[in-house]
């Protein structure tokens, strides 16, 4: 017996069966709030022992979608109890200016997460940027030697990509919901990035699935995914994978956040959008078992585990 809401009805473990359609809808945004509400909770003793934790996040540039997004993961570390900075930088701060900010993070006692919003603008190498943060502050996971972590299987020590690590905490979920046991599934994985394809594989690996990573240069991509009891999106391209190519009775992850153009004018007078995700996720309704939507989905549960690393990044600092 579950609550109704506008777009379905939300049972205990926070699925939302859909009124139309036979797909549940995995529900990231609640997942997302009781998963930040344990957060809070353990944050608030290690405040009480005298550590707070303390996130900071750097933005080079003025793009929109990241200054949303920034804003929103300053507003969540509040909400969770911790000290939270943004450093927002000009377009035309130098890769040795944004090394110098980093180099001041490491050595700074009240900061345990350093996240640098990507992509990055300009001329900044990434990847210098990235292994100048100092691993244990490293809340993304993108420093080599958490991906390393990662890849020889070692949970415990490695920090884990925010958006690979919501995604396997959504999946866990329905999985024991429906009952499905990963071992042995067919899982594929569209979108080998650094930032969520290859580290969601490896996820899946630990979970004994089999897993396949297509990507943009796969052929037959249509029938790759035909054979996904769970498929993950992360391609980044609107509405692209198609309701017919998914296996029926499938578990789909959708990790596209696609801002599309839509009819009408905001009330400030800004041409509207909407987002959409990397599958068309009507069409998919009819076929999958379980989806994320988007919005509400992998989105907010990214930020969720933000804060969960950032608190153990604070705890192993408080020796925990
Ligand atoms: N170093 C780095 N780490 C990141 O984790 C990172 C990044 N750079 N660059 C950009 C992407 C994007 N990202 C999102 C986080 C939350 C939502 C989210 O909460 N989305 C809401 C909707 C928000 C909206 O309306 O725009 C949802 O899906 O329901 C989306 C996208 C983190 N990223």
């Amino acid at each position: 017996m579950g609550m109704e809401t506008k777009t379905g009805v939300l049972d205990e473990t926070g699925i939302l069966r859909p009124s139309t359609g036979s797909a549940l809808l995995i529900d990231g945004k609640r997942a997302s709030e009781r998963m930040l509400a344990s957060i809070a909770e353990k944050a608030q003793i290690l405040i009480n022992g005298g550590i707070k934790p303390g996130l900071a996040v750097i933005l080079v540039g003025e793009d929109p979608a990241s200054q949303v997004y920034v804003k929103s993961k300053g507003h969540t570390a509040v909400a969770c109890g911790f000290h939270s900075v943004q450093h927002d930088l000009p377009v035309s701060t130098t890769e040795e200016e944004i090394l110098d900010l980093i180099a001041r993070l490491n050595a700074d006692p009240t900061i345990h997460g350093i996240l640098m919003q990507l992509p990055l603008p300009g001329g900044a190498d990434p990847t210098r940027i990235i292994e100048s943060i100092a691993p244990s502050k490293d809340v993304d996971g993108l420093h080599p030697l958490n991906a390393g972590l990662l890849a020889v299987g070692n949970f415990h020590r490695a920090l884990i990509p925010c958006t690979p690590a919501g995604c396997v905490h959504l999946l866990d979920q329905t999985a024991a919901e429906l009952g499905v046991d990963l071992a042995g599934a067919e899982a594929v994985v569209v979108g080998r990035s650094n930032l969520v394809g290859k580290p969601i594989a490896q996820l899946l690996l630990a979970r004994n699935a089999t897993v396949t990573l297509a990507h943009s240069k796969s052929r037959d991509l249509p029938a790759i995914i035909s054979r996904a009891d769970l498929l993950v999106a992360a391609v980044g391209r609107p509405e692209m994978i198609r309701g017919n190519w998914i296996k029926p009775g499938a578990i789909v992850l959708d990790v596209g956040i696609n801002r599309l153009p839509a009819e009408g004018l905001t009330a400030s007078g800004k041409p509207k959008s909407r987002l959409v995700g990397d599958v068309a996720r009507e069409e998919a309704l009819t076929r999958a078992a379980a989806i994320t939507p988007v919005p509400g989905g992998v989105g907010p549960m990214t930020i969720a585990m933000l804060m969960a690393n950032t608190l153990r990044a604070a705890e192993a600092y408080a020796g925990l």
